[in-house]
C-alpha cells in the first residue's frame, strides 16, 4: 500500500472555546506532518454545531486549554449522546492529545476558583481543584519525562532508545489528583498535575492529557508522530511506519530550552522552581 492511502480526520474541540492557550498549533502539526507524508487530512471542528456522529468519524482528538467560564459552556454542550461518543471513542483507543481545561473535562469534576463545580465526563479518574483566585498560577516552564508505560515504550522506540522528554509551558490554576489512571509522566522541570505528588498529565489507552501547552507537539514532534501513527493503525488495521522528517530545528529549540532550564536530562531530578 503506498501513503497516498491513507486519509486522515482531526476532530477539534471546541475551536472557538477552546483556544484560548494557543492549542491550535497541535492540530497544525498533525496536520501538517500528515501532509508531508502525502496523507489527505480533514481537519473537523466538534462543537455545538456538531453531533454525536461527527465525534465518532474522527481519527484523532486534539481538545486546548480554556478558562473557567468557556469550560464550563463546554460541558453543558457534552451531555448525552456526545458525552457517550467520546467515552466509546477513547475506551477504545482512539488517540488524542487533550491540554490543561480539557482533561480537566475528561476527570469527574473541576471546581473553578469562583463558582459551581463543573462535572466532567468521568473518562480519567482524576479530579481538579482551584484553590481560590488569591492562590498562586502554576505558569512556566515544564519539562517532563514519559513514564506512563506504553507510551514511553513506544516514544522510545521512535527516539532510537533515548529517554522520553516532552518539553512544554503551563499556565494553570487548577490542581490535579489523579486516582486509578496513571500518570503521563514526571516531572523533571516544573509543578504538573498539583506541584506536590511529581506527577503530570495522565493517560487513558491512547489520550494524551497534559498540563502542556507551548504548543506541545511543534516542541514535541515525535509525539505528532506517535498519534498519527496510532490513528492509521487503528484505522486501517495494518501497520504503519511514517517516513521520518527533518526535525533539526525542533530539536535545536528543544536542546536550547533544556539548557536554558538548567535540565541535565541525564540526571532527570526533579528541579526546583
Ligand atoms: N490553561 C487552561 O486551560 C486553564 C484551565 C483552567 N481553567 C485552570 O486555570 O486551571
Amino acid at each position: 500500500m503506498t501513503n497516498q492511502k491513507f486519509e486522515l480526520t482531526i476532530g477539534w474541540l471546541y475551536p472557538t472555546l477552546m483556544s484560548t492557550y494557543g492549542d491550535r498549533g497541535n492540530v497544525i502539526v498533525i496536520e501538517r506532518r500528515a501532509q508531508w507524508r502525502g496523507y489527505d487530512v480533514k481537519v473537523v471542528p466538534l462543537d455545538q454545531n456538531s453531533t454525536a456522529e461527527d465525534i465518532k468519524s474522527v481519527d484523532v482528538i486534539v481538545g486546548g486549554g480554556a478558562q473557567d467560564r468557556q469550560q464550563e459552556i463546554v460541558m453543558r454542550d457534552l451531555q448525552g449522546k456526545k458525552a457517550d461518543a467520546m467515552r466509546e471513542k477513547l475506551d477504545n483507543g482512539t488517540p488524542g492529545v487533550f491540554t490543561c481545561g480539557s482533561p480537566q473535562l475528561l476527570g469527574h469534576y473541576y471546581e473553578p476558583g469562583l463558582g459551581q463545580r463543573i462535572e466532567g465526563l468521568g473518562i480519567l479518574d482524576l479530579v481538579s481543584v482551584h484553590p481560590g483566585e488569591n492562590t498562586r498560577r502554576c505558569i512556566g516552564n515544564l519539562v517532563i519525562e514519559v513514564t506512563a508505560s506504553k507510551l514511553a515504550k513506544d516514544l522510545r522506540e521512535m527516539l532510537g532508545g533515548a529517554t522520553p522528554y516532552l518539553v512544554g509551558f503551563e499556565n494553570h490554576g487548577g490542581r490535579t489528583k489523579l486516582g486509578e489512571t496513571e500518570a503521563l509522566g514526571k516531572v523533571v522541570y516544573g509543578l504538573g498535575n498539583n506541584g506536590e505528588d511529581g506527577t503530570e498529565g495522565a493517560f487513558h489507552q491512547n489520550a494524551i492529557a497534559t498540563y502542556s501547552h507551548g504548543p506541545l507537539l511543534p516542541k514535541n514532534p515525535v509525539v505528532a508522530d506517535w498519534l498519527i501513527q496510532t490513528a492509521l493503525r487503528n484505522k486501517y488495521q495494518e501497520p504503519v511506519s511514517l517516513t521520518p522528517l527533518d526535525d533539526t530545528l525542533a530539536m535545536q529549540g528543544r536542546e536550547g530550552m533544556l539548557k536554558r532550564l538548567n535540565v541535565d536530562i541525564a540526571k532527570s531530578e526533579v528541579a526546583k522552581v
